[in-house]
């Protein structure tokens, strides 16, 4: 858990964080978004001390870091950075090992750990351990930057727009392993973007900063449906909040569950491939628009018939503040 409470920094006359109070739940994906300059990365520099409040405190898991010494802090929690900060004359293994050697793992054991974070991130180990940074694309940079911040297993990874810099397909990759390693390891996650798309697809709860102030925290779809104010619906914008909604609920939650896929002729049902019941109703739109078809059958998350989803659930009119 990190609590930030009354937390203000200034820069000589700019206050770049005023007053801000909210706490992250352990096990929390919290996105911090805002305008360009609203004080996001001010506010997750304090949570591993590169940056001291003037005024407030924050705690991590109920201890006041002010109290604690910013290296063993900072060894408790993962951090990347958008521009990764590899060591340019080290391999990958030595990159990613860097917190595990420090703590004194058996090289066994940080060699299996490599292993493990290469193969979790979509590496092959085998070739990209003894590779050097200068040796890999900017997604694998960043891959090796997340298995890095991974690496002695932390509570806490503190992520500053990591994947700004990526093409928008290597980006989206990412953000599906970051969704699933979040989901499989529970770490607590507060990571920095200024895109909305990006926050509502990996966030569990979201702060909104502007100027400083926090201007709103709530859900995805507390932001969308009800949001405080006109900076929080200009970052969500207006031309395709239709979508957006869609892309915060999941095939799930609109299901006609009783309702059995017709049978086709031969192979599989007439309604074609179905769709998974934890994919979002904008990738079941999308489906639909693609296939030509008003429904389609859906598949609990074993393969197992779940029922049918039809274009009419998507059209429910949605509540929007
Ligand atoms: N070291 C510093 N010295 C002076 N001013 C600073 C310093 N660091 C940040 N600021 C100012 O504080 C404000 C908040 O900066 P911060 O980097 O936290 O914003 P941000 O929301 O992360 O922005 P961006 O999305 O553009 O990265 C900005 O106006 C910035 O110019």
């Amino acid at each position: 858990m990190i609590a930030f409470d009354g937390v203000t920094k200034r820069f000589g006359a700019w206050t770049a964080v005023d007053e801000v109070s909210f706490t992250v739940q352990a096990g929390e994906f919290r996105v911090l978004i805002g305008p360009s300059g609203s004080g996001k990365s001010t506010l997750l520099k304090m949570v591993n001390r590169l940056i001291a409040p003037d005024v407030g405190t924050v705690r991590v898991e109920g201890e006041d870091i002010a109290r604690l010494k910013p290296e063993a802090l900072r060894r408790r929690m993962g951090y990347v950075i958008q521009d990764v900060g590899l060591f340019p004359h080290w391999t990958v293994e030595r990159n990613i090992a860097t917190v595990p050697d420090l703590l004194g793992w058996p090289k066994a054991r940080v060699r299996d750990r490599v292993t493990e974070l290469l193969t979790l991130l979509s590496l092959d180990a085998e070739r990209y351990r003894g590779a050097y940074p200068h040796q890999l694309s900017g997604g694998q940079r960043q891959r090796v930057g997340v298995a890095r911040a991974l690496a002695a297993e932390p509570r806490i990874l503190l992520m500053d727009e990591p994947f700004s810099a990526l093409d928008p397909i290597t980006r989206g990759a990412l953000q599906a392993e970051m969704a699933a390693i979040h989901k499989a390891m529970g770490t607590t996650v507060v990571f920095v973007t200024h895109d909305m798309d990006e926050a509502l697809a990996l966030a569990s709860r979201i702060a909104v900063l502007d100027r400083g102030r926090l201007v709103q925290t709530g859900t995805p779809l507390d932001i969308l449906t009800r949001p405080a104010g006109a900076t929080v619906r200009d970052l969500v914008g207006r031309e395709d909040w239709g979508l957006k909604r869609l892309a915060v609920e999941t095939v799930a939650e609109r299901l006609r569950a009783g309702e059995a896929a017709p049978l086709g002729e031969s192979l599989g049902d007439s309604l074609g491939e179905p769709v998974p019941a934890g994919a979002s109703l904008r990738r079941a739109l999308a489906e639909m628009v693609a296939r030509g078809a008003d429904r389609l059958p859906v598949v609990d998350g074993q393969g197992r018939p779940a029922g049918v989803i039809h274009l009419a659930d998507l059209l429910r009119t949605p509540d929007r503040a």
